[in-house]
């Protein structure tokens, strides 16, 4: 393939004694959706840890572009465009729904908190239209004035994915996006994925959820005990034996 946009390479980290991740490889192409599977502990987390800054690696690089972005912390890799969302929701509760999205264009360079101030130029109007734009995205603008924490979890996921999205990722690494939704919630989950990387977003997903990750992939890596196991269109690999095997843990 063309050279990648994300790449990963022989990342390594332990916790105390344990392996999380052994010589793990990544490389995602722009414009695709790279689902990242495996069973229960099998490194998955860690790896978007160590992809979005905020577990260093013990051994291996991470980069972007070409860049070598391993050393930088998440706040430095934000602007970047490496965004990411997390497996428990972390939202300011108090604040209104459009208003967390406000603050997920806080990272972008030169923005600060300034956008939850009233409008003064062209480019705090431009800012609030895209923050409008990713309610859109999730179907949340009839909640934007509601504050986070009443919304149903289900929409407080959605609103984690468009404060994410206000940050204009380059790659956006979601952290199983339809844990604890419902199965409408999980339907609608995969057309807006689909849409945005039509629209050129590169996003790595962990999933557990075999049916969404087989709808939105175009490739997925399989991790098991820290090591990469294999890889390829989300078909054939998720029907493999050792695939299968892996799960079942025998
Ligand atoms: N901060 C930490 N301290 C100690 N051990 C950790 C830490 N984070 C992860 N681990 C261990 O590293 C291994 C990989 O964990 P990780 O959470 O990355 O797996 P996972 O594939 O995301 O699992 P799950 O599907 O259950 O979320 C596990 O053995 C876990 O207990």
């Amino acid at each position: 393939m063309a050279e990648p946009l994300l790449r990963v390479s022989a990342v390594t980290k332990h916790f105390q004694g344990v392996e999380a991740l052994g010589e793990v490889d990544l490389d995602v192409a722009e414009g695709t959706v790279h689902g990242v599977v495996g069973p229960n502990g099998a490194g998955k987390t860690t790896l978007l840890n160590v992809v979005s800054g905020y577990v260093p690696p013990d051994a291996g690089r991470v980069e972007l572009a070409g860049r070598d972005v391993t050393r930088l912390t998440p706040q430095r890799r934000v602007p970047l465009g490496i965004v990411r969302t997390f497996q428990n929701i972390r939202l300011f509760g108090g604040l209104t729904v459009l208003e967390n999205v406000l603050l997920g264009q806080h990272g972008r360079a030169s923005t600060g908190t300034r956008s939850l101030w009233p409008l003064r130029s062209g480019a705090d109007r431009r800012l609030r239209a895209e923050a409008e734009q990713a309610l859109d995205v999730f179907e949340l603008a009839p909640y934007r004035g509601r504050r986070a924490a009443e919304l149903p979890y289900g929409l407080q996921k959605q609103l984690e994915m468009a404060r994410a999205l206000a940050a204009r990722p380059k790659v956006l690494l979601l952290d199983e996006p339809a844990a604890g939704m419902t199965a409408e919630g999980r339907r609608a989950l995969v057309p807006r994925i689909r849409e945005l990387r039509d629209e050129g977003l590169t996003v790595v997903v962990v999933e557990h959820d075999m049916d969404v990750i087989s709808n939105i992939c175009d490739h997925v890596t399989v991790l098991n005990f820290g090591r990469r196991l294999t890889g390829g269109p989300p078909g054939p690999v998720l029907a493999s034996n050792e695939v299968r095997t892996a799960y079942l843990g025998t």
